[in-house]
């Protein structure tokens, strides 16, 4: 009999539900214990390693996220803004950890996760690589030492998939070039420019998000100047970094007091 903390993915014949799903049973770390689709997805009833073109991995896919969270010990979850909410709240019933990828989440989505908060741990961040984070810690520094004589951009490239933007990603490297200035990120967003849109203002951040094809994630925090420019960049290649992440996670808040936390709690940055 494994002691192993047991883990339910939600979400998961999507990219990220099937790589966590791999990364999960390949892990000594943890167990799967249970897989959550949507209502009339045809992997209902299915076992998920069949499902996936593999061999059974003995985890039935399931609509009833309350019997899979009654197994388990954290629940990762990639999905959507809305089902991420009804996650939490039945997580926080069932006192798992609850690691949220989800992004688009809105403002007022996010402050409805406080009272799911104050009975289970949740850890959320918008990019769950090791890469990203640092870069978010860097962008702070960055932004801090320079003054508003350079222009800060964030460029985002993701699949043609990707149904939200700016990114979580650029949103994160926005908050902390924000931070770093010490300005209100809402106060200075330029989400979208489109036609006669007038002179850059000083001291705005700017976004642009690109989507095609299967591009995994990539982020540029562009610093530019009369005269020079600095990039920061991360690239992510496979999305096995985002699931490794995501897990570690899980895990680290397995013996945390209950609460809101990101990935730098989590990796100690
Ligand atoms: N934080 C990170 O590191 C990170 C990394 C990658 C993706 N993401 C985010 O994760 C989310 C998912 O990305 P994806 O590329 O895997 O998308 P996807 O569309 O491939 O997968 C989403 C899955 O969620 C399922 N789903 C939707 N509603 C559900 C419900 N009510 N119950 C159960 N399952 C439900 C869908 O059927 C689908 O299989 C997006 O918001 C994306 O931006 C975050
Ligand atoms: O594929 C996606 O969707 C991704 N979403 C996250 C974001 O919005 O930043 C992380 C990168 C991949």
């Amino acid at each position: 009999m494994t002691h192993l903390p047991g883990i339910v993915v939600t979400g998961a014949s999507g990219r990220m539900g099937r790589m966590l799903i791999r990364t999960i049973v390949e892990s000594d770390r943890a167990q799967l214990v249970g897989c959550v689709e949507r209502p009339g997805h045809d992997w209902i009833g299915q076992d998920v390693g069949l499902a996936m073109g593999g061999a059974a991995l003995d985890v039935t896919a399931t609509d009833d996220p309350l019997e899979a969270f009654a197994r388990a010990q954290a629940v990762i979850d990639f999905t959507a803004p809305e089902a991420t909410l009804e996650f939490a709240t039945l997580a926080a019933q069932a006192r798992l950890v609850h690691v949220i990828g989800t992004t688009g989440m809105s403002e007022t989505q996010i402050e409805a996760l406080a009272p799911a908060a104050r009975h289970a741990v949740i850890v959320r961040a918008g990019n769950m690589s090791l890469g990203v984070n640092l870069l978010t810690q860097l962008t702070r520094k960055v932004a801090a030492a320079l003054d508003r004589e350079f222009d800060i951009e964030i460029i985002e490239a993701h699949h043609r998939h990707k149904v939200d933007a700016p990114s979580g990603t650029a949103l994160m490297l926005g908050e902390a070039a924000a931070e770093g200035r010490g300005v209100n990120l809402a106060d200075v967003a330029d989400r979208g420019r489109d036609g006669i849109t007038g002179a850059r203002k000083e001291g705005h951040i700017g976004f642009s998000a690109i989507r095609g094809g299967d591009i995994v994630g990539e982020h540029d925090v562009l610093f530019a100047a009369r005269g020079e420019r600095i990039v920061l960049r991360h690239v992510a290649t496979d999305r096995g970094v985002f699931a490794r992440g995501a897990l570690t996670a899980a895990l680290w808040g397995q013996d945390k007091a209950p609460g809101q936390y990101d990935m730098i709690d989590v990796l100690g940055l």
